[in-house]
């Protein structure tokens, strides 16, 4: 069998004495959707940060795009980033630039040439109903436009590794579909993506599992989402 995209082996994250995510694995690989869903606080975004390196486990260990975390060296660190697309809670842009620079520079920095990092970054943002506002600057955008700017930089570069937490949770439903549209096309031409929402039946059979959190635990893993009410 291939060797997963990403993998937690029993990793426990903890801050001070508290236990935030507790002997918890999963793994995702490529053309595969994990979709991440539990009440507030039970560690999904904790999960997101330990993948892309933000956040050290306490004990286990993480499997990021064919290294192991900790132990990583730089080299390793910079390689896995350029193939991961991540958009967190938290939407951060180059508020300085434009809104189409702000797409092009997440494909220059995956290693795109300027000529294709173009054309993607138009085609982005075109499809997710943004490109009347590529010469404007961040500022100047709503909540959720700035959420489909920050994600239309990480599709753009079709990543090899997509983490997004809650990347519809400012977007009419109209919209979202659009996204998970988008994410659906990333995911069967490889990508691996791993995703929080609070809304998983918007995502319903397009993923491919569904990993249910409770208090920093998992508690329930399943072939597309379940049938249950998250809150
Ligand atoms: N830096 C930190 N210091 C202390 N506690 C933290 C820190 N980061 C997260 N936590 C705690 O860890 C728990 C899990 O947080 P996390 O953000 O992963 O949850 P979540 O499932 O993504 O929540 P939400 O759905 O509200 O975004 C929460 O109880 C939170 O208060």
């Amino acid at each position: 069998m291939a060797e997963p995209s990403i993998a937690l082996e029993d990793v426990e994250v903890r801050v001070k004495d508290c236990c935030i995510l507790d002997d918890v694995s999963l793994t995702s690989g490529t053309c595969e959707w994990t979709l991440l869903v539990g009440p507030s606080g039970c560690g999904k975004s904790t999960i997101l940060r330990t993948i892309n390196g933000l956040c050290p486990p306490s004990k286990g260990r993480v499997l990021n795009l064919g290294t192991w975390l900790p132990g990583r060296n730089r080299h390793e660190a910079r390689k896995a980033w350029r193939s991961t697309g991540t958009v967190l809670q938290e939407v951060a842009l180059f508020e300085t630039r434009t809104v189409l620079t702000n797409v092009e520079l997440g494909c220059r920095a995956a290693g795109l040439p300027a000529d294709k990092a173009r054309s993607e970054a138009l085609t982005w943002l075109d499809r997710l109903g943004l490109v009347d506002r590529a010469a404007d600057y961040p500022a100047s955008l709503s909540g959720g436009q700035r959420q489909r700017v920050a994600l239309a930089r990480a599709f753009a570069p079709r990543p090899r590794l997509l983490l997004l937490d809650e990347p519809t949770s400012a977007l009419d439903q109209v919209t979202a579909q659009v996204v998970l549209d988008g994410i659906s096309e990333l995911v069967e031409n490889g990508t691996c993506v791993v995703m929080s929402s609070h809304r998983p039946e918007e995502v319903g059979m397009r993923c491919t599992r569904c990993v249910v959190l409770d208090g920093g635990r998992v508690v329930q893993v399943t072939s597309g989402v379940p049938d249950l009410a998250v809150p």
